[in-house]
């Protein structure tokens, strides 16, 4: 898979997706990204990218030409068709599902804005899809083309060891929240460990760490529980679960 970034800080991006399992993924060929500054295709010795927005009004917007300029040499560099997707908070809120959606594809553009935004013709030109990572707003979009990028290559085919695939199927795998995790020392000023999970029974502790998960979810995510397909043990560990919390 290969991902295009548009932005003023394309190190940003070369940052985050050369570490953990971004830069793994790309060692081994399963994804690559490549940067793209607009300002280096801004015309004039200023090489300006923004302007004042018309109307008046504080902050800058950014402007259609060198946007414009940066897509088309980003769009030439290969020949494979990619989407372009804008990030900002009047996007459609990335879930799980929009996530194996575009990581199933060969290739996306990402364009990242900063100050006030991008002049509204480009975006009404250019950009296919506009994806927001939650409500609130950052300085700019590269922390969401992150966010993308992380999520889509943990779903490139070799790109998680059997450790880290575990934790992508705890939510991936039926939309649950995760269950709780512990490790060394079993007792500590903190609290023990669960005894469940030091039993060595597998079925019984593969029963807890659902029941956890469900209940969990229940208690902080409500919704999500709505959309997960529940089996007929589910409904039991999770009324049991809610049982147990009520006393
Ligand atoms: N939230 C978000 N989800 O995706 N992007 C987000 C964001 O807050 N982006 C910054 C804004 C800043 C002004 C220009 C456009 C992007």
């Amino acid at each position: 898979m290969r991902i295009d970034i548009v932005s003023l800080f394309p190190e940003f991006i070369a940052q985050c997706a050369g570490v953990g399992v971004v830069g793994r993924a790309q060692e081994r060929g399963l994804l690559s990204t490549h940067g793209w500054n607009p300002r280096d295709y801004a015309a004039g010795g200023y090489r300006r990218v923004d302007d004042r927005p018309f109307g008046g009004g504080p902050g800058m917007v950014m402007m259609i030409e060198p946007l414009q300029a940066c897509l088309s040499a980003a769009r030439a560099a290969d020949e494979a068709p990619a989407p372009v997707i804008y990030l900002s908070p009047q996007g459609r809120p990335l879930t799980q599902a929009k996530v194996r959606e575009l990581a199933a594809l060969p290739r996306l553009i990402l364009l990242c804005g900063r100050y006030e935004g991008v002049d509204e013709r480009l975006l009404a030109a250019e950009v296919d899809e506009e994806i927001s990572i939650g409500d609130y707003v950052l300085s700019g979009g590269e922390l969401a083309a992150a966010v993308v990028i992380d999520a889509v290559a943990r779903l490139q085919e070799g790109a998680l060891n059997d450790a880290e695939s575990a934790v992508q199927d705890s939510f991936e795998g039926d939309g649950l929240l995760d269950c709780p995790h512990y490790t060394h020392p079993a007792s500590h000023a903190l609290g023990e460990v669960p005894a469940v999970l030091r039993s060595g029974d597998h079925a019984a502790i593969a029963r807890w760490r659902r029941q956890q998960a469900l209940g969990r979810t229940w208690l902080r995510r409500p919704d999500l529980l709505d959309e997960a397909a529940l089996s007929k043990a589910d409904r039991a560990l999770l009324e049991e679960f809610r049982q147990q919390w009520r006393h």
